[in-house]
């Protein structure tokens, strides 16, 4: 096991467009703060290359899930978890949560490169920050992958009830994500209704799926679409009525939700989606903070990624308070006066939610 850690500033080495791009609009005292710590794990033994980045402990120990994913190289992984580790201390911070920001990646292919000795390996890695990062689920991981990271750190949330964790955090980030979705619905249309609304759901994975459920029963139109066939057959043949798109974001929708991989709306996206609301559960949506201009301009309002999807975070960090599963899915539920308050903001602001929403996770790091 061999770790390296960067001490700031590591955005001294990344290229200007790298660190302007994500959800932090044009505020930019938080967001340019420097990551406190960036560590590079690689463990010969198991093939383990990770990267757990530390954006900031200020509001608490920094939490947020580990991504395994296939990157091309370690640059791209690095530009991703330090985008994503900053999203984290918005994400608390907005949710009021008494957390920091991390977020970590592990370097692979998790259908060929996961495995149990790996995952250990991983946990050491966590275990070694001494509580300073929590680990959790992401894209690529599992509460089941948190097991066995569990059982080498004592920093690991989101593991299998069963294992004494909360469960896997996803069906209350897809109710979060309902509930922020519902806080648009109201503004645009005046009611929080999702009848008959065309939604289009892009990224079956385990937070799409769980909201294909909610808008189903709400009675939206559901449209979907992911790259994986086997997730699409699953919703199909549990939600019968739901309607397979090539690809969600050309579609002829009421509303767009991003629930795969970021980066689903750049200048072009912009120009082009047909839809009044975007609310999805990816992280980190916008290629550059300007796109969300591109769609207020064409009509089309944006909601902050790390609002509507602030639930897994606030169910996790329930395990870290003392969990209470009445108390936590109140919280999640309050996601939608959380997203009006945000709208109220930027109407106050004259700006987009974007710039609202940040302006508010700015004034409790600040206060803190
Ligand atoms: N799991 C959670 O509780 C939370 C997840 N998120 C974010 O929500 C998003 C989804 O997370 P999970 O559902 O956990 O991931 P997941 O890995 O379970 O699912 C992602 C799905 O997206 C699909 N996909 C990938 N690229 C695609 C593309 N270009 N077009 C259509 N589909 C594509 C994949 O095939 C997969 O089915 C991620 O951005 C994640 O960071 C945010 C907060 C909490
Ligand atoms: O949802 C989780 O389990 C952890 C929180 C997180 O990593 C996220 O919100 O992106």
């Amino acid at each position: 096991m061999s770790t390296s850690t960067v001490i700031r500033p590591v955005e001294d080495t990344i290229p200007v467009e790298d660190t302007a791009a994500g959800v932090f609009g044009r505020s930019r005292h938080l967001s340019d703060r420097p990551h406190e710590q960036v560590v590079f794990c690689e463990d010969a033994a198991t093939g383990l290359r990770a990267i757990i980045a530390i954006h900031s402990t200020v509001l608490g120990p920094a939490l947020g899930g580990t991504r395994f994913y296939p990157y091309a190289n370690e640059r791209q992984a690095l530009d991703d978890v330090l985008r994503l580790s900053r999203g984290m201390t918005y994400k608390a911070a907005v949710s009021g949560v008494h957390l920091g920001g991390g977020k970590a990646v592990i370097i692979g292919d998790p259908t060929v490169h996961k495995t149990e000795a790996l995952l250990a390996a991983y946990g050491r890695f966590v275990e070694s920050l001494g509580g300073r990062y929590i680990t959790a689920a992401d894209v690529g991981t599992y509460a089941s992958d948190l097991d066995v990271v569990g059982r080498h750190t004592a920093h690991a949330v989101g593991r299998t009830v069963a294992a004494g964790g909360s469960g896997d955090s996803s069906p209350l980030t897809a109710l979060g994500v309902f509930q922020a979705m519902r806080a648009g619905v109201e503004n645009i249309w005046g009611t929080t209704n999702l009848e008959g609304r065309v939604v289009g759901v892009e990224g079956l994975g385990k937070v799409g799926y769980s909201l294909v459920g909610l808008l189903a029963a709400d009675g939206a139109r559901v449209v979907v679409s992911d790259v994986n066939p086997a997730a699409v057959e699953r919703v199909v043949s549990d939600f019968p009525d739901v309607r397979v798109a090539g690809s969600v974001v050309q579609a002829s929708l009421d509303v767009y939700a991003p629930c795969a991989l970021g980066g689903t709306l750049s200048p072009a996206t912009a120009g082009s989606l047909d839809a009044r609301l975007v609310c999805g559960a990816a992280n980190n949506q916008l290629t550059i903070p300007e796109v969300e201009t591109m769609l207020g301009e064409r009509g089309i309002t944006w909601v902050p990624d790390y609002v509507a999807n602030a639930g897994g975070l606030i169910q996790v960090a329930g395990e870290v308070d003392g969990f209470d599963a009445a108390v936590v899915r109140s919280d999640v539920e309050a996601i939608f006066e959380r997203t009006a308050e945000i709208f109220e903001m930027s109407r106050v602001l004259g700006t987009g939610l974007g710039p609202a929403a940040n302006r508010i996770a700015e004034q409790r790091i600040d206060a803190a």
